[in-house]
């Protein structure tokens, strides 16, 4: 099995180009972050080419964070914030050569929420460079709740309904394993529209080595299915990263 360190949990204690060389030390095949702006992109992409792993993808602007937004790609009437942010993370992954942009839809349940996602979503498609695939994630609702995306079922309607190439999903064992259950089975469902694929455990958010997912289970599904791509480790470390990447031997 591949993996890659999410690096807005793992190692979120150091600049990211150091969190970008500890993930290699520890042995991890690729890194993904999460907002990472802050971050001169020269500086990432100098920490990439010296490790040699790949960025698999980052997220769009939560906008104003200390107001409660978590996103803005839902919310009517902010299109022009909401494409501002996907401009922004189309570009900074450009400078860093990530595969990936995570489009955040926010905390949204007016009537037009659906309609805004979907025109965004449609927007930043068609912005998306060569290479550069859109994911959408669903959160759970106990972590983020009202936040507009909330499903795979909700991100399937959008995705077959935006009908893009370059528009998967992000899928989450995290969040399906809190708010759907049956993980095994909506990972082999969904497949098609899979861009990227996370874990934590449930329900603690932490590494996968417990909790009530058997990932030594998920991980041999994910395998036999043929998905080879590395699983992005995003839980949270509650202490120093290395000391809980124990479970990572039972799977080289
Ligand atoms: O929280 C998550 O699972 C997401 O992957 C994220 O990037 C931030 O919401
Ligand atoms: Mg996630």
């Amino acid at each position: 099995m591949k993996f890659s360190a999410n690096l807005g949990f793992l190692w979120s204690d150091r600049p990211l180009p150091d969190a970008i060389r500890a993930a290699k030390a520890a042995g991890f095949d690729a890194v993904e972050c999460h907002w990472p702006y802050a971050v001169p992109a020269a500086e990432v992409k100098a920490a990439l080419d010296e490790t040699g792993l790949p960025m698999l993808g980052l997220n769009t602007s939560r906008g104003n964070v200390a107001g409660g937004e978590n996103g803005l790609s839902a919310l009517p009437g902010r299109e022009t914030d909401a494409r501002a942010a996907i401009d922004e993370a189309l570009a900074y992954a450009s400078a860093v050569g990530a595969s990936a942009v995570h489009v955040m839809a926010g905390f949204a349940r007016e009537a037009e929420a659906h309609r805004t996602f979907t025109a965004n979503l449609r927007y930043a498609c068609a912005q998306a460079p060569e290479g550069v695939t859109l994911l959408i994630e669903p959160l759970n609702r106990h972590d983020a709740p009202g936040y507009f995306l909330q499903t795979t079922d909700q991100a399937l309607v959008i995705i077959d309904e935006i009908g893009a190439p370059n528009l998967k999903l992000m899928f989450d064992c995290y969040h399906v394993g809190r708010t759907e259950g049956d993980i095994v089975t909506r990972l082999k469902d969904l497949l098609p529209v899979v861009g990227h694929i996370q874990f934590a455990s449930v329900p603690d958010r932490a590494a996968p080595d417990r909790g009530e997912v058997n990932y030594a289970f998920v991980f041999d599904t994910i395998r036999r299915i043929g998905w080879d791509n590395p699983l992005g480790a995003e839980y949270k470390p509650g202490g120093p990263t290395d000391a809980t990447l124990g479970w990572m031997a039972a799977y080289r």
